[in-house]
């Protein structure tokens, strides 16, 4: 199967999707194959479904089902960069007169483990640079040189720069790969001048197979740096190796460069990376607190993602803010609780209420999963928690009373008649009394009070 997968897609695709996938064997008739986290699940439902069912069909298999399962946590490799042995399906470790296990581990240390293919989001914002850093990652040296990634900051530039030296370290593990800053890059050749150490300054930058150099637009303004990062440059190019630079801007906004280097980072391709789309910045909150192991609601994410829309770093903070408010405050995630923690470093919005989220606080109150309320039980333990539930829709939110209905399946006389049922009930009932009370309570945000409780 794997064969007849990898004819048909890249190189680089293969290795970062295939080669962590599991077999899990046969399940009532479908293969199932184990996946890092949901975030690859969906990823294989939506683009190599058709490519995997193909590959049974080429087998002999008349009917062939597949289908993907997150695997367990302990058996997830991705975040363990303190275990140095390689994951699975990975290359193995060197051989005597190969690669040193030195020259991986020194490759590896100045890569962030977390910033690798499969850990970036891709859409409409970022999917040309994705596409370019892949390409360059299957083709170093030969597919588009340099390549130069620019866009606003925390935007994924180091991450895409990174993930193509994990690709490259992952494959062909004797390939030296250098990561700096443009920063570290002048000081270091301060450094060099001061203590006479050019010649090993040189080898250092010149003997590499690819060179990633992050922000230099930093270049500007210093001639020696210009210089010496031109002749470097040079020496690179000219032997086929892979360069990748990173800027805040395109060559040619970069002012003060001199001209011989602009043509240069003119040569390959230039691309960018724009602010995420809504879906897009959903879809890294998720990913990040599955890594994260948070078990947070979709909901609560998007009221994150509507409120950091420029900036992936602080989205990625945002998160972190308000797992930390709620656990410290303990106190369960919740859209109000997520607002309440993002209010000091963005304006306090206000938490719209949305049926979904009734149904589902008013299923967890009563203990019952929110379809089952939906659905069309008649017994008294699932008809006064439908009521209460349209009561407080009706409440809390704008919708009328036929889409009220139609959310549950019902028409709209059911919800005029459930309705008038509760409000006969409070003050009387004191089961409906508390529920109604305390839910309302839980949905139109938590008090000071409660949090500092
Ligand atoms: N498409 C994406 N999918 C998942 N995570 C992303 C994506 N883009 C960026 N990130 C995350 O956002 C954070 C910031 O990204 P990164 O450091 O690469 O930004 P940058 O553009 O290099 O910023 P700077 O200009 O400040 O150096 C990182 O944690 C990175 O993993």
């Amino acid at each position: 199967m794997l064969g007849y997968v990898r004819k048909n897609i890249s190189e680089v695709e293969y290795h970062t999707w295939f080669a962590p996938v599991k077999n899990l064997g046969v399940q009532e008739g479908s293969l199932v194959l184990g996946v890092r986290n949901s975030f690859a699940q969906e990823w294989f439902r939506k683009h190599y479904l058709e490519l995997l069912e193909d590959a049974l069909r080429s087998l002999g298999a008349q009917n062939p089902q597949v289908s993907f399962q997150v695997l367990p946590a302990a058996q997830d490799t991705l975040f363990s960069p303190a275990d140095p042995s390689p994951a699975p399906g990975r290359p193995p470790p060197s051989t005597p007169g190969g690669p040193s296990a030195q020259d991986q581990a020194e490759n590896r240390k100045r890569l962030n483990p977390k910033y690798t293919f499969e850990n970036f989001v891709v859409g409409p914002n970022n999917n040309l640079a994705h596409a370019a850093a892949m390409g360059v990652a299957e083709s170093p040296g030969k597919a588009y040189n340099p390549l130069f990634i620019y866009g606003d900051v925390g935007l994924g530039k180091t991450h895409l720069m990174h993930a193509v030296g994990h690709y490259m370290s992952e494959r062909f593990p004797e390939k030296r790969i250098e990561y700096v800053s443009t920063e570290s890059f002048t000081n270091d050749l301060i450094n060099a001048i001061r203590d006479d150490k050019m010649t090993q300054f040189r080898n250092r930058y010149r003997s590499v197979d690819l060179l990633l150099v992050d922000d230099i637009q930093f270049l500007a303004g210093k001639e020696r740096t210009q210089e010496e990062f031109f002749h470097t440059f040079n020496a690179l190019y000219e032997n086929h190796k892979q360069i990748i630079l990173s800027s805040d801007r395109p060559p040619k906004d970069i002012q003060t460069l001199e001209g011989r280097l602009r043509s240069r980072f003119e040569w390959g391709l230039i691309t960018d990376i724009q602010s995420p789309e809504y879906e897009t910045r959903v879809a890294i909150l998720k990913m990040n607190a599955e890594h994260n192991r948070i078990d947070i609601p979709q909901d609560v994410l998007e009221l994150i993602a509507r409120q950091v829309t420029k900036n992936i770093r602080e989205l990625e903070g945002a998160l972190m803010r308000v797992v930390a408010f709620s656990s410290l405050n303990n106190v369960p995630f919740s859209r109000a609780v997520a607002a309440k923690a993002l209010s000091n470093i963005f304006a306090p919005q206000e938490v719209k209420v949305e049926m979904m989220d009734v149904l589902r606080q008013v299923a967890s109150h009563f203990n019952m999963p929110p379809d089952v309320i939906r659905g069309s039980g008649r017994v008294r333990e699932v008809v006064v928690p439908r009521q209460v539930a349209q009561y407080l829709i009706r409440e809390l939110t704008d919708h009328s009373l036929p889409e009220i209905g139609q959310f549950f399946g019902r028409d709209h006389s059911t919800v005029m008649h459930a309705i008038s049922k509760v409000t006969e009930q409070l003050g009387k009932d004191q089961e409906v009394t508390a529920s109604v009370e305390l839910l309302r309570r839980k949905m139109q945000g938590l008090d000071d009070e409660d949090l500092d409780a």
